[in-house]
């Protein structure tokens, strides 16, 4: 199976490496087109535009930062659009708003294409080990065909139904993980500041109903003040923007989500952008010191 990829960042560039390991063709671009190096060394094929993937490849995944990125692939010069056409397959899986996604879906669908959303939920390291959380909806045949490569991609694929379900459930199951860390990284300040050992804090919530994998994977590095990007400050925070604009459409209330995204938003003024979200406990620890 030929698969086009477009983007190579930190998800795409693990997702696409999978791919090749399984014996799928790739055929890969990068905006910093130099990204594709590493994948070519591997076996991947490279293409100069989005246009000529498409072109090229029958099925085509993008993993691509946010909204702007994701439409700016599809619209712009040489995009997706210039080359899509009846029977040909276009997987958004970057997280985006269901607003955007429909968007691209009219288009693609108004060439003839046929377009699927699937964002993931899980990180860098479940991007490596092909063990991502796949939230599709859109075109149910084309998420059949895709279906190998999602088994290699993740350890689950959910069909959620029409385009806009997937970004919807994305954004709710990142807001639900921003305020965690959040909370998470308040505690760990709290602790500290009151004279406890936050590497003890860690060992009691691991022994009790709140353990989670998140917790015991950032913890520990977070008290060590290190934040190695594996889920970018910027694009958690892009996420809580997201989601909060989708509880406004709905008038839910979310003080709690709504005050997470604040410390994250404070995490990047802070220049911490690039940085894993984790750092977010440096916007807590600069507020304790205000
Ligand atoms: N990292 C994670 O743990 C997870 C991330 N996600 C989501 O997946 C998506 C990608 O995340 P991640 O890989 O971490 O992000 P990165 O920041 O590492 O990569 C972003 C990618 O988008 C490309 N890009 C950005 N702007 C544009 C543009 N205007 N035109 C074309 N390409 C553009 C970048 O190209 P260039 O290299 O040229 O900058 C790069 O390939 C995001 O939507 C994120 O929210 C979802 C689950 C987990
Ligand atoms: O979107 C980020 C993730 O870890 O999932």
């Amino acid at each position: 199976m030929e698969i086009g990829f477009l983007g190579l960042g930190i998800m795409g560039k693990a997702m696409s490496m999978n791919l090749l390991k399984h014996g799928f063709k790739v055929t890969v671009w990068n905006r910093t087109l130099s990204k594709c190096d590493e994948l070519v060394e591997h076996g991947a094929s490279v293409c100069e535009t989005p246009a000529q993937v498409i072109k090229k490849c029958n099925i085509t995944i993008a993993v691509l930062s946010d909204p702007s990125a994701a439409l700016s692939v599809v619209f712009d010069k040489d995009g997706v659009l210039e080359q899509i056409c009846e029977g040909k397959g276009y997987i958004d899986m970057s997280t985006v708003d269901a607003e955007t996604s429909l968007k691209i879906n009219q288009a693609i669908t108004g060439k003839g294409g046929r377009f699927v959303e699937g964002p993931v939920s899980g990180s860098k390291k479940p991007a490596e080990d092909g063990q991502l959380i796949i939230l599709a909806a859109g075109d149910k045949a084309l998420f059949e065909e895709s279906i190998p490569a999602f088994d290699v991609l993740g350890k689950k694929s959910f069909y959620l139904g029409e385009v806009g379900n997937g970004a919807k459930m994305k954004l709710v199951v990142n807001m639900v993980m921003g305020s965690m860390m959040n909370a998470f990284a308040e505690g760990l300040v709290l602790a500290d500041k009151s004279g406890l050992s936050a590497d003890t804090l860690l060992d009691v919530l691991d022994l009790g109903a709140m353990t989670n994998p998140m917790f015991k994977g950032k913890g520990p590095s977070m008290n060590k003040s290190s934040y190695p990007p594996a889920f970018p400050l910027k694009h958690q925070q892009k996420d809580m923007r997201l989601a909060l604009a989708l509880g406004d459409e709905n008038a839910v209330s979310m003080p709690v989500a709504a005050a997470a995204n604040e410390a994250f938003k404070k995490a990047r003024s802070l220049g911490l952008g690039d940085l894993d979200f984790s750092a977010v406990i440096e916007a807590v620890r600069f507020s304790k010191e205000d």
